[in-house]
C-alpha cells in the first residue's frame, strides 16, 4: 500500500520555542512523530513567521535585484566548499544560485550584501536578514520536535551550538521549450534540515517511497521541510535524506529560496549513543562535515548514489555482524 497518498501538513502558526511542552506544541509534535514513524522524511510546515509583505519584498524586489547584477559581481560569492558560492553560467541552461552564509545573523547578510553592493544596499540586507532569522526560528522548532520524537532532545543544545544556516536564492529562467523539464536533477541535500520557499511558480518534487515524483504544492504561508544527509548521519539512519528535484514548465521564470541548517565546517558529526542499540547497530562512523561535503562533490562521491554511506558507512565486517 502506498505510504504517501497524502503528505503531512504541520501547523506551526502561533508556536515558538518558548511553547515547547504546551498542549499546542504537543499536538504538532504528535504529527511529527507520525512523519518520523512513517519514514516520510519531509512535510509541509505552515508558518506565520514570514509576513506576506516580507515574502513579497523578497521575491518581488530583492531577488530580482540580485540576479540582475552582472555575472562578474555575482561570481564574487565564493565558498571554501564546492558548489556553495555562486552557481551558474551553464551553457544552454538559465539557472543561477547564490548563497548567503550564516544567514540567520545580521553579520552574515551584511557581508554578502557588501560583497554584491560595496556601496551598500540596506533594503536588500534587511529583507534577506529578516527572512533568514524567521526561517531559522521555524527550523529550530522543527528540529526540536524531530529530536523529541527520537527521544534525544537532550542533545539539542549541543547540536544548536554546532550548526549554522545558509540561505540560497535560486533562479530558473524560461526555457526555449514549453515542455516540463527537469532542471535540477534528483538529489539529496547535504544539510541537516532544508526548508524551501516557493513563490507563485511550482517546481519542487519529492520522491515518494513508491518511486513516484510528487509535486509539492504552492502555498503563500507554508514551507516544504526535508531531511538532509547530515541529519541522516547524526540520527543513525532513523531519519533519511529526502530525494527531490526541480521540474519546470519552461514558460515562466521561477525563483525559490533554499534555507538549510548544516554543521559548521570543523564539526564531527557523531551519532548519540541513545540511537545505537541491538535493533539499530551503528551505521555511520563519525564524520567531519567539511570533509564529507568535499567528498560528495569529488568524482567518487558523484558516482555514488549514497555519498554518506560511501564516505562514512560502517562496513558489515567492522560492525561485527
Ligand atoms: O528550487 C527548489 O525548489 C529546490 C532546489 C534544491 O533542491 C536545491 O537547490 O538543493
Ligand atoms: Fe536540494
Amino acid at each position: 500500500m502506498s505510504t504517501e497518498t497524502f503528505h503531512h501538513k504541520l501547523d506551526f502558526t502561533g508556536l515558538s520555542l518558548e511553547k515547547a511542552g504546551t498542549p499546542e506544541w504537543e499536538r504538532v509534535r504528535a504529527q511529527m512523530m507520525e512523519v518520523v514513524a512513517n519514514k516520510q522524511n519531509w512535510f509541509e510546515a505552515v508558518y506565520d513567521g514570514v509576513a506576506p509583505e516580507l515574502r513579497e519584498a523578497l521575491f518581488g524586489r530583492t531577488m530580482k535585484e540580485l540576479f540582475a547584477l552582472p555575472a562578474d559581481v555575482k561570481m564574487r560569492n565564493t565558498s571554501n566548499k564546492p558548489h556553495h558560492g555562486y552557481i551558474g553560467q551553464f551553457p544552454g541552461l538559465d539557472y543561477e544560485a547564490l548563497s548567503v552564509f550564516d544567514a540567520h545573523l545580521v553579520e552574515g547578510t551584511r557581508s554578502f550584501t557588501e560583497l554584491m553592493w560595496p556601496e551598500g544596499n540596506p533594503s536588500f540586507c534587511d529583507t534577506v536578514h529578516s527572512v533568514g532569522r524567521q526561517l531559522s526560528e521555524l527550523e529550530k522548532m522543527v528540529r526540536r520536535m524531530l529530536l523529541e520524537s527520537l527521544g534525544v532532545v537532550k542533545h539539542l543544545d549541543r547540536q544548536n551550538s554546532e550548526l549554522t544556516f545558509g540561505l540560497r536564492m535560486a533562479k530558473y529562467g524560461t526555457l526555449t521549450s514549453q515542455e516540463a523539464t527537469v532542471v535540477l536533477s534528483p538529489h539529496v541535500d547535504e544539510t541537516t534540515v532544508t526548508l524551501v520557499v516557493q513563490h507563485k511558480v511550482a517546481g519542487l518534487q519529492v520522491l515518494t517511497a513508491d518511486g513516484e515524483w510528487l509535486t509539492v504544492p504552492l502555498s503563500p504561508n507554508s514551507y516544504p521541510v526535508m531531511i538532509g544527509q547530515a541529519l541522516q548521519g547524526w540520527s543513525n539512519g532513523r531519519l533519511n535524506a529526502k530525494r527531490h528535484r526541480v521540474l519546470v514548465g519552461g514558460g515562466e521564470t521561477r525563483y525559490s529560496v533554499i534555507f538549510g541548517s548544516h554543521p559548521k565546517d570543523d564539526v564531527m558529526v557523531q551519532v548519540p549513543e541513545e540511537l545505537v542499540d541491538e535493533e539499530h547497530p551503528l551505521i555511520y562512523k563519525p564524520f567531519g562535515y567539511l570533509s564529507f561535503v568535499n567528498f560528495s562533490h569529488s568524482e567518487e562521491g558523484m558516482k555514488s548514489d549514497d555519498s554518506l554511506k560511501a564516505y562514512c558507512g560502517v562496513q558489515v565486517d567492522e560492525a561485527g555482524a
